[in-house]
Formats: structure tokens, sequence, C-alpha cells
């Protein structure tokens, strides 16, 4: 996409009717290099996501000796090397670059320097940092408990039993979980608090399992012995969390949006999707070419707790501001330690346009009243471009700023978004 300042997110002058494609899962793509740069022999990863925090994962694989090419079929992950010298991984505002790959610094042998965007500085990081070190990681970050900081590594950790709190994002967990059985004795982790994003831990322990690994859970007590990996080959399934803002497009415009290839079971967050767009009012089925959601155009408001669905609260934010009632989302604080204070962001942004939207300790409440059109700013955040979108359908003249950013995940998202309401 041309870097452009800003973009007009078009109203819809009429219903929708289209059928969309979206980009692999982040975090599945995400997870898969790092299991495949892990295992013992090479992994073929189909269906990859190719957009910046999975080419920042590939980088930082890189780094630390594992190698990757694209292939005709995917990305094709060497496993990693054993090296030395000193080395250095961009994190760009990466939450799964940031957690998933300073365990696998902390197991091999280079020096590693850590570091990223302004943002990721600001982004929780310190209780994994805290576990590494209690699992014997050799981790200087002088006290910060944030980027910047240095992973020098000795060949291998013996692993054991760590606590750890995962309050504030469930990617600690995910990253101890699956760095895990490259430790000589596997790791038990005991959880101290509970962690957001249960769907994302699941997808972990799913994704350990494909690839050998033998993962247990009780209660808040997991358990991955050690283990040598390997899986030849691997399908990344579609993003449903970026088909978010698709699939919510009929409850706003009215109309039909079909998301190809959405799959029949699934770990993945956005999978909730189905049921939400349904208790709104949509019709809705799944089969074997894909998702089919219908609107009329009109929806309730609602009452949400979005605690294991966080990632999907701008888009739903922007879908309840056409609600015909007032609705409440709570359970998702944590969302302050994402790209950007996403509550703030959503409060400020939605009131900038004439919203009555206040932030809650743990969330937003929504009280439909009519929008108009201004500058929509994404504070680099990916879901705040499809938030904007949402709002456009509705609402001429909302300018969502800096679109590239959305980047992240999807970089093709306004030529998608665009095509949404052109079809070919
Ligand atoms: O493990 C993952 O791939 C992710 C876990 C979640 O993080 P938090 O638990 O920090 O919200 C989610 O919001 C993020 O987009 C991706
Ligand atoms: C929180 C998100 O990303 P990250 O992987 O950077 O944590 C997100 O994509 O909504």
């Amino acid at each position: 996409m041309p870097e452009r300042n800003s973009w007009t997110a078009p109203v819809a002058e009429d219903k929708v009717d289209a059928t969309i494609r979206v980009p692999g899962s982040k975090s599945i793509t995400n997870r898969a290099y790092v299991l495949a740069a892990l295992s013992a022999r090479p992994t073929l990863v189909r269906a990859p996501l190719d957009s910046r925090d999975a080419r920042l994962m590939l980088a930082a694989l890189g780094e630390l000796g594992a190698t990757s090419e694209h292939t005709a079929d995917g990305v094709r992950v060497q496993p990693l090397t054993p090296g030395e010298g000193e080395v250095a991984i961009a994190l760009g505002n990466a939450g799964t670059v940031a957690r998933f790959t300073p365990p696998l610094a902390a197991l091999g042998a280079r020096t590693v320097r850590f570091d990223g965007d302004p943002a990721i500085r600001r982004r929780p990081l310190s209780p994994l940092l805290t576990a590494l070190r209690a699992l014997g990681a050799d981790l200087d970050d002088e006290g910060r408990g944030a980027p910047p900081f240095t992973v020098r590594g000795h060949g291998a950790l013996r692993g054991g039993t760590v606590e750890l709190d995962s309050s504030a994002s469930s990617q600690f967990l995910s990253a101890l979980l699956l760095a895990a059985p490259a430790f000589e004795s596997g790791v038990t982790v005991r959880l101290v608090g509970k962690p957001p994003s249960e769907p994302h831990i699941a997808m972990t322990l799913d994704m350990l399992r494909r690839f050998g690994a033998a993962p247990e859970r009780h209660l808040d007590e997991f358990h991955v012995p050690a283990a040598s990996l390997s899986l030849a080959d691997y399908t990344v399934e579609p993003d449903l969390s970026t088909a978010a803002p698709f699939v919510v497009a009929p409850l706003v415009a009215g109309g039909t949006v079909r998301v190809a290839g959405w799959p029949a079971e699934t770990t993945q967050p956005g999978d909730w999707l189905r049921s939400l767009v349904r208790e709104l009012g949509a019709d809705v089925t799944l089969d074997g070419t894909g998702l089919t959601v219908t609107g009329t155009g009109r929806l309730p408001g609602a009452t949400l707790d979005l605690h294991e669905v966080g990632e999907l609260t701008p888009v739903i934010a922007a879908l309840l501001c056409f609600a015909d009632g007032p609705s409440v989302i709570s359970g998702v604080a944590h969302l302050r330690g994402h790209e950007t204070d996403r509550l703030a962001a959503l409060a400020a942004e939605l009131t900038a346009l004439g919203g009555d939207v206040t932030e809650t300790e743990d969330g937003l409440r929504i009280r439909p009243v009519p929008l108009h059109g201004g500058v929509f700013h994404t504070y680099d955040d990916h879901r705040l471009v499809m938030a904007g979108a949402v709002l456009g359908l509705r609402v001429a003249g909302v300018e969502v700023e800096n679109p590239a950013t959305v980047g992240k995940t999807f970089p093709g998202f306004v030529e998608a978004w665009d095509g949404l309401l052109n079809p070919a």
C-alpha cells in the first residue's frame, strides 16, 4: 500500500454483498515459526501471514540462527543452530516477538540485544523476564522490566518449576510453554492471577501437541516435558480477528459477507464472533466454503465481557456505536498495555467523532448517538484502522490517520475493504 497520511473510510451507499479472503493468522503464524525453529528438522509453514509482525518474527529467528526461505508453498524454517557472538533483535511493536523470542535467546549461546518501537518499551514484560531469570536465564534489563534488554545465552537451561503472573498478558505464559520442550527437564508454570485471552493459551497447547510435545494442564498449573519437536508441514488458518471488521459489516450496513476458509474447528478467539453476531441479530452459516453472515443493518446494545477475546475490542466498540441501545464492554483492563492504551484511544477517538463513549476501569460504556466525520487517530494500532473502517460504513468523512499501520497484521486491508464495498 502506498504511504498515505490518511484514508477516508468509504461509506456503504448500499447493502454489502461480498466474499472476503483474509490472510493467515498472526498468532498461529508466529507460533508455527517459533515451534519450527525449535524443531529437529525443517518445517514448511503453509499459507503463513506475511505482515510486519510475521517478518519481524522471521528476522528475529534468523538472528538466533534459524534461517528461513520463502517457497512457492509457504515459508520453510530451518532449526535453530548453535552460534555465538552478539546479535540484535528488532521487536517493532509485536507482542508475540517481544514475548516469544527471549526464552529462545536464553536457550542459545549468543548475546542478544532486544529493542523495538517506542510503544513496545511501554508494554508489560517484566513478569516474563522475572520468570526467565528464575529458570536460570542471564538477563540484563537495567531494572526496566522492558526493552531494551540483553539476554546472554549460555547454551542450555535446565528448566524446572516457576511462578508466573500472566494477568497483564497471556503471551507471558505462551512464551514459556512454547520454549519449554527445549529446556533440559521441561518447565512447570504455576500461575498467579488469571491470564486474559484463554483461547490463545489453548492455541499454544494445541500447537505444541501438533509439533510432538506433551503439555499438561491442571487448573492453574501447566507442565511441558522436554521433547524433540518435529512437524514437516503445517498449514496456517485465516486470521479470524483480522476478519472481524468484515464479519460485523452486515450488521452496520445490511447485506451479506462471506469469509472464505473459516475453519470448522479452531482455537482462534475470532471464532467467538459467530455467536456474537448471531446474538446481535445476524443470520450466520458455517459450511465447507466458509462463514456467511447476513445482517439487517440494525443491532441491539449489548453487555459484553471481552476478557478472553480482548483483541476484538476496537472493532466491537465501533460496531456498538450503531446499536439501538447502550452497551457496556468489560474485562479488558489489560488493553491499556496493548499496541496503545486501547481503552483511552477508543474513548478519545469515538468522542471526537461526536460519540458518547466513556472509559471504565476495565472497559467502555457506549451510548449510541449520531456521529460525524473527522480525523480518527490510530496510535500505530492496526486494530484502530479496522475500527475506523467500520465507523466509516455509516459516517461520512471518517479520516483514518496513518492507515499503513494496519500492515502489522494485514498489509492489504484498505484494498480488501474497498473490495467489500465495490466487489468486482
Ligand atoms: O498469543 C497471542 O498470539 C496473542 C495473545 C493476546 O495477547 P494478550 O493476552 O496480551 O491480550 C492477543 O491480544 C494478541 O493479539 C495475540
Ligand atoms: C494485542 C495485539 O497484538 P500483539 O501480538 O502485538 O500483542 C493485537 O494484535 O491486537
